[in-house]
């Protein structure tokens, strides 16, 4: 709705009403055009202002509309008779003007913004450009790469004087564009609206007006029936829909509430600890940073000073160092609110830590664990109150990346979780309820779909070929490029506790077999060779040196994975793209179904964004159960069953009993899912 009053006597004042972001729904689009009409045909108005209710000028397109029969006046005629007015038109603008609202500014004769407002064009963030005149207008307004800047990368700005502006003299146009282009083609990693948006600003650059919105409005059609849009109009949502959390018991977000947490402790500064250490920090809170071992505690003073001076010059605030004390005795955390434990990851040694803790920390402190795989409930099980324990799983560099998992046990109560959950927004994460398994969502989701692409190099594929398939799809590291970044140790100490990998294995058992089913030793024979990755300047690839990150290709591991197969009697066949993303991701997604199932996740929002902020999954394809639904549940179901017939020893590409019985009930949207899962668990 638009409200219309006169003040002054002479200015018609318009007043966008749609809480909570007025966002230019069918009805507030309606109200606009009435009240222009109106505010033009009185004679006492002179000049008109637009201006949104409660502090926000208007967040933009009604992106709910998106997936509808929309209706009500267009944006683009109803901007064009705002900016044909033969009355002055004034946008006042407070918070954000984003998208269509920036536009709706952008249609107004003068634009005047409270120095606290946020102007921005996100509409690349959503698969779409801006297609109401904003590709058209704003180069003519703030020059042509300042606009490229806006339009391509849909970052908001804070409002500026004048003569702050850089003055926009491009030299060469044909370069510019050829430069943003190249720059934009690398970083989308296959998205489409970046590169339509450059294609539309050059169009605004080469072309009169009326082409050039032509232009806009061809390009904007493409993108907006694209599965790239909906993926990212999902993503936006279910970022959102995730703070909404739920448990299996019936506790809620909304009924559970959270604890305020002041002081927080952090045990064990290794890379884990100090990054949490920092993002707590530099969130305002007190922190207690705890390192048993001299040096190492030295060490960490040393590096966690250096992030935050580094992330304040960035942000041109001053460093938190203040608010961190450093100790080496466990003793000192008596008094804190919340303590996070980050020592490596030994169950033993977590457990020594979990029994300190409970003995040392004042009661009623939240104990969580970083851990990234292991038992949540075991190591509650060590203190006096289990239901104050939760995991709270960071990523590394936790204070960069943006995934929290927090994972509630049987017994942590609501209020452990609301709690964890919060501090996690005040740190700016996107966190995700999940419960208790190993490996939780995330990591446990990762297991098949390495076990698939280590099976497709027995069975004749390169890291190159697996790894190019899946940066083509658009993760930012394939399987093998991330494995020695992050190192090869780490998984091999896993299979090792697990029993799979030697000498823990029982003797005399086939080397492709164990614990009963397939299982590829390659991980385990590099490691056994000193690979680790990155680190030791070798893994699956060779590196210049230990610590670089340049991975080259390596003969030795080819000739290595010939006489592996020479060894096994395996014949290396040719594998396609195809087959490495259909084995990789469907085994991936067939888990999260699993995990649905099993009531790990409550929803496939939680799966997705999971692996959309924690694990590189491309954000235009909308996360992984996203992109089953639209790849076709039905077809899923149909590749997993022919790979399963075909590896019949692998169980993670024998479809799971909820995907049954989605594609039974017809393969409903995948909003819908937790009907069909609420059916299957009250049957069970
Ligand atoms: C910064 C914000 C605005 C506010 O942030 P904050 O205060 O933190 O609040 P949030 O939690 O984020 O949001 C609160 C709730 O509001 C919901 N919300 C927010 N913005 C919108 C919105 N724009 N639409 C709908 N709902 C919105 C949000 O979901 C929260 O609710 P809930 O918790 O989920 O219940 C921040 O919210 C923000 O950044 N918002 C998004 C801003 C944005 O991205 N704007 C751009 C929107 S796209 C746009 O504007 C496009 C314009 C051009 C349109 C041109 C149309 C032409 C169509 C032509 C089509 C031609 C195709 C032809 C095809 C054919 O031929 O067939």
């Amino acid at each position: 709705m638009a409200k219309y009053s006169r003040v002054s006597e002479s200015v018609g004042l318009i007043t966008l009403q749609n809480p909570p972001v007025n966002a230019l729904s069918a009805a507030v689009r309606q109200g606009i055009v009435d009240t222009v009409e109106r505010a033009l045909s009185d004679p006492k108005v002179k000049s008109v202002v637009i201006c949104g209710q409660n502090g926000i000028f208007c967040g933009g397109a009604d992106i709910k509309e998106f997936g509808t029969n929309m209706s009500g006046p267009l944006l683009v005629p109803m901007i064009h008779a705002i900016e044909a007015a033969n009355k002055p038109v004034v946008a006042a603008i407070e918070g954000s003007a984003l998208g269509g609202g920036l536009e709706l500014a952008l249609g107004c004769h003068y634009r005047i913004a409270h120095s606290k407002a946020r102007l921005g064009l996100p509409e690349v963030t959503l698969g779409l450009l801006p297609a109401a005149g904003g590709t058209q207008r704003l180069p003519r307004l703030i020059g042509v790469p300042a606009a490229l800047d806006l339009i391509t990368t849909g970052k908001p700005l804070d409002a500026r004087r004048i003569s702050t502006y850089p003055c926009p003299r491009p030299s060469d146009l044909d370069a510019l564009f050829e430069g943003v282009m190249e720059k934009v083609r690398q970083s989308a990693r296959g998205a489409i609206a970046p590169v339509a948006c450059v294609q539309a600003v050059r169009a605004a650059a080469t072309q009169p007006y009326t082409q050039g919105m032509e232009r806009e409005k061809e390009l904007m059609a493409t993108l907006f029936t694209s599965g790239q849009a909906r993926a990212l109009q999902y993503c936006f949502f279910a970022q959102r829909a995730v703070s909404r959390w739920s448990m299996p018991n019936g506790a809620r977000w909304d009924t559970s509430k959270p604890r305020p947490v002041h002081k927080a402790a952090v045990i064990g500064l290794g890379t884990m600890g100090r990054g949490i250490t920092v993002a707590l920090a530099q969130t305002g809170l007190s922190v207690i940073a705890v390192e048993t071992q001299e040096k190492q505690l030295m060490d960490a003073k040393q590096a966690v000073s250096g992030m935050l001076e580094r992330g304040a010059r960035r942000r041109g605030v001053a460093p938190a160092l203040d608010k961190i004390s450093y100790s080496h005795d466990i003793q000192a955390v008596a008094d804190v609110d919340l303590v996070i434990e980050a020592v490596f990851e030994d169950m033993g040694l977590k457990k020594k830590v979990f029994q300190q803790l409970a003995s040392i920390c004042r009661p009623g402190t939240f104990l969580c664990t970083n851990t990234s795989a292991l038992d949540v409930d075991h190591l509650a099980s060590q203190t006096h109150n289990p239901e104050l324990v939760v995991g709270m799983h960071f990523f590394a560099p936790a204070h960069v990346m943006k995934l929290l998992e927090v994972v509630y046990g049987p017994r942590s109560s609501p209020q452990a979780v609301a709690t964890a959950m919060q501090l996690g927004k005040k740190m700016g994460k996107v966190s995700v309820a999940v419960g208790n398994c190993p490996g939780f969502v995330g990591n446990r989701m990762l297991k098949p779909y390495m076990e698939q692409a280590f099976f497709l190099l027995e069975e004749g594929a390169t890291p190159e070929l697996v790894d190019r398939a899946l940066e083509e799809f658009g993760f930012p590291m394939g399987v093998f490029r991330m494995s020695d970044l992050s190192g090869l140790d780490v998984g091999w100490r896993v299979r090792k506790g697990d029993g799979l990998a030697e000498p823990g294995a029982p003797s005399g058992q086939p080397a492709r077999i164990r614990q009963g089913r397939r299982y590829s030793p390659l991980g385990d024979l590099l490691c056994e060779q000193g690979r680790f990755g990155q680190k030791t300047g070798q893994g699956w690839y060779q590196y210049n040196k230990p610590g670089s990150q340049v991975a080259r290709s390596d003969p030795w591991l080819h000739s290595f994975l010939e006489g592996y197969r020479a060894q096994h009697g395996l014949v290396a066949r040719r594998i396609d793209n195809q087959e490495v993303l259909d084995r990789c991701l469907y085994a991936l997604i067939n888990e999260g179904f699993r995990i649905l199932e099993d009531g790990i996740a409550a929803g496939p929002e939680d799966i997705d964004m999971i692996y959309v902020f924690g694990y590189g999954w491309p954000r235009h394809r909308g996360g992984p159960m996203f992109y089953a639904s639209m790849v076709g549940l039905g077809k899923v179901l149909e590749r997993l069953e022919h790979y399963h017939q075909a590896h019949p020893d692998v169980p993670y590409l024998k479809p799971c009993s909820l995907l049954w019985r989605l594609v039974a009930s017809g393969s409903p949207p995948l909003h819908k899912w937790r009907e069909v899962i609420r059916k299957l668990h009250s049957q069970l």
